[in-house]
Formats: C-alpha cells, sequence, structure tokens
C-alpha cells in the first residue's frame, strides 16, 4: 500500500521497530566527538573546527573514505573513548526507534597504532550492557579482519580475542575491497568458526561477483554485508535468493562511496523484488550522512517504497539478525502490531 503523504512516510518510517545489522562503530564518531576527544586527550587533529571535518568528507571511492575514517579513529585511546562512542550511537539509534544493533568493531585500527584490543573492547562491551538496562536496546558485536592486512595478522588478532569469545557473537571483513578476495581469509575464518563464532564478510560492495561467490562459498558466511554487485550474476541472485542470504545494504553509503551515482539507481527496491532478503543500514552514519531512519527515509523517497516494502526491510532486519528464533517472532510480531496500529 501507499502512503498518503511524504509525512506520513516519514512517520511511519520513524515508529516501526527495526534493527541495525550493519554498523561500523567507530564509523559513528561525529566531528564534535572527534574534537572532544581530542582535546581530551591532547592530540593534535588537522582541522580547525566540525564544520571543517565535514567537508572533508567527500568521497569519490571506498579508498577515499577508508583513508579519512582510520585517521579519524586515532582520537580513541582510553575505555572512556570507546564507551562514550558506542553510548553516543546508541541514544542515536534509540531515537529511530532502533531496538536491536549487531555492531562491527575495527580491532586492528586500534592495536596497530598501540592502543590494546582490552581498552577498545572493555569501553564497547560496557557500552552494549548499559544500552540493553537503559535503553532496552539489545545488540551483538561482530570482530572485523582488516583485509588489507594479512591473514597471519587477522589469526594474532582472534587469538587476542580469546578472553572475550563469550561477548563476540561473530566475525566480519571489512577495509579496502579490491585486491584483497575473501579467499585471502580461509584460515582464519574456518579457525572463527571452529571457535563457535558467526560469519559475515563485506563483498560485492566494490569487488565484483566472484568474490561473493568466495565469500559464500569459501567463508561460508551466514550474512552478507553490501552484496550490491550480486545482481550482475543472475546465478548468483539464484543462490541467495533460495539460502535467503541477508544482504546488510546501505544506501547512503552506497551513494557517499560512488557506488552509485544517484539514489534513484539504487538497487534495494530491485532486490526486495526479486525476492532477496535485503535489509537497510547506515555503515558509517557520521561520515555517509545519515543514520538509520535517514537511510530508510531517503532510499524510500528516492524509490517510492510502499508501506509493503518498508514492513519487508524492517521484518528482514530481525529476520537476518543472530537474535534467537523467539525474540524474531516477537519482533515481527511487534511489527504487525504497529502496522495494526497505524493503519487503525
Ligand atoms: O563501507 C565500508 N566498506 C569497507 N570497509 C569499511 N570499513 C568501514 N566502513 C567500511
Ligand atoms: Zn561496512
Amino acid at each position: 500500500m501507499s502512503f498518503a503523504s511524504p509525512e506520513q512516510r516519514q512517520a511511519f518510517i520513524a515508529g516501526i521497530p527495526k534493527a541495525e545489522l550493519h554498523l561500523h562503530i567507530e564509523g559513528s564518531l561525529e566531528p564534535e566527538m572527534m574534537f572532544a576527544l581530542a582535546q581530551r586527550n591532547a592530540i593534535d587533529i588537522p582541522f580547525a573546527s566540525a564544520e571543517e571535518v565535514r567537508k572533508a568528507y567527500a568521497f569519490s571511492n571506498l579508498q577515499d573514505f577508508l583513508d579519512i575514517y582510520y585517521q579519524g579513529m586515532n582520537v580513541l585511546r582510553t575505555e572512556e573513548d570507546f564507551y562514550d562512542l558506542t553510548m553516543a550511537y546508541f541514544r542515536r539509534i534509540h531515537a529511530d526507534n532502533a531496538i536491536h544493533a549487531e555492531i562491527f568493531f575495527d580491532p586492528q585500527g586500534h592495536t596497530e597504532r598501540g592502543v590494546a584490543f582490552s581498552i577498545a573492547i572493555d569501553g564497547i562491551l560496557r557500552a552494549l550492557d548499559d544500552a540493553q538496562s537503559g535503553l532496552n536496546i539489545s545488540s551483538q558485536l561482530i570482530m572485523c579482519f582488516l583485509r588489507h592486512l594479512s591473514e597471519e595478522d587477522a589469526l594474532a588478532t582472534l587469538e587476542k580475542a580469546t578472553p572475550y569469545l563469550d561477548r563476540i557473537a561473530g566475525v566480519g571483513l571489512d577495509s579496502s575491497e579490491l585486491g584483497h578476495p575473501p579467499s585471502k581469509f580461509t584460515k582464519a575464518f574456518a579457525k572463527a568458526k571452529a571457535l563457535g563464532l558467526k560469519a559475515v564478510a563485506h563483498a560485492g560492495e566494490e569487488g565484483p561477483p566472484d568474490y561473493v561467490w568466495e565469500a559464500l562459498d569459501v567463508l561460508k558466511i551466514e550474512r552478507m554485508d553490501h552484496g550490491n554487485r550480486s545482481l550482475e550474476d543472475p546465478r548468483l541472485v539464484e543462490r541467495l535468493r533460495d539460502n535467503q542470504m541477508t544482504l546488510t545494504v546501505c544506501p547512503l553509503s552506497n551513494l557517499s562511496l560512488c557506488v552509485v551515482n544517484d539514489l534513484r539507481d539504487h538497487p534495494l527496491k530491485k532486490m526486495l523484488d526479486l525476492g532477496l532478503r535485503a535489509t537497510v543500514n547506515s555503515d558509517d552514519p557520521s561520515y555517509f550522512g545519515g543514520y538509520l531512519n535517514d537511510n530508510y527515509e531517503a532510499t524510500a523517497s528516492a524509490l517510492d517504497l510502499d508501506k509493503d516494502d518498508i514492513v519487508a526491510l524492517a521484518k528482514n532486519s530481525f529476520r537476518g539478525s543472530f537474535l534467537d528464533e523467539e525474540a524474531i517472532s516477537r519482533s515481527l510480531r511487534d511489527i504487525d502490531d504497529y502496522v495494526a496500529r497505524f493503519d487503525g
């Protein structure tokens, strides 16, 4: 069913219960917090103001962004920094009626510059606990390997995670995609799975359909991050549809990094129409100009999504989550109740 007006669509999107499945916590570092942490930790940053930082956020591809992203996270030094960063994200998505989030972090982005694994994860985990008790947002943590680094480095990072395995839901794969196919991390992913961790990977953001195949068949992932370029391969589309593989799609990220030139050309609607289990996510909201509802709203407006599309996207965000079956069923019922109330 279509919406009576853009305002009605906006209200529907704002209120529907939803989960976020693709969010790099370091990518939620707002320029204002970057300045505050730089000051707190007596670190020089090459910008005079938050406005100047925002002006620097003009990217023509993934690597352009990553260069600034790794530079930005340099202000994160103490456990408290990671706590504040993560808590700010939860407060923000609480306003978006998100009730669950599965959050990536990039430990190698911190250990490489001398910040201990434990400092980063302890701060993040404390915020996960406080978000549950204070905001009623459930969450899980996914540890990403940086794919531009070696597999040995990934294995060493997995080793560092040993004391935290009961608090880490899974492993992921991010950073520069082209030239770093999923198969580079065969052993690291096999080891993570043997330890009982779930597996996800970025693939098909800039990389070809072959990388998506590898993520599925070699890394044996349970969820696909991005996956846009899968649509170039009809056999791959069939495979993703038949397995109901969740795709964590990030529309404003795709626009910012020139994966699409215009949101009106974004493949999200096509994915839904093909029967793929697509979800909407923010990726790195402070860098790409929008949190969860901004991504829903911008895409709904550009692609003329109707109520059924929004409901499908919100439901997919729970179906594709690592919540248990009971929590998923409860969330799907919550969505049905919300729709009934909205229509009534
Ligand atoms: O969008 C992304 N792609 C790959 N790596 C990343 N690391 C943070 N964000 C991203
Ligand atoms: Zn990402």
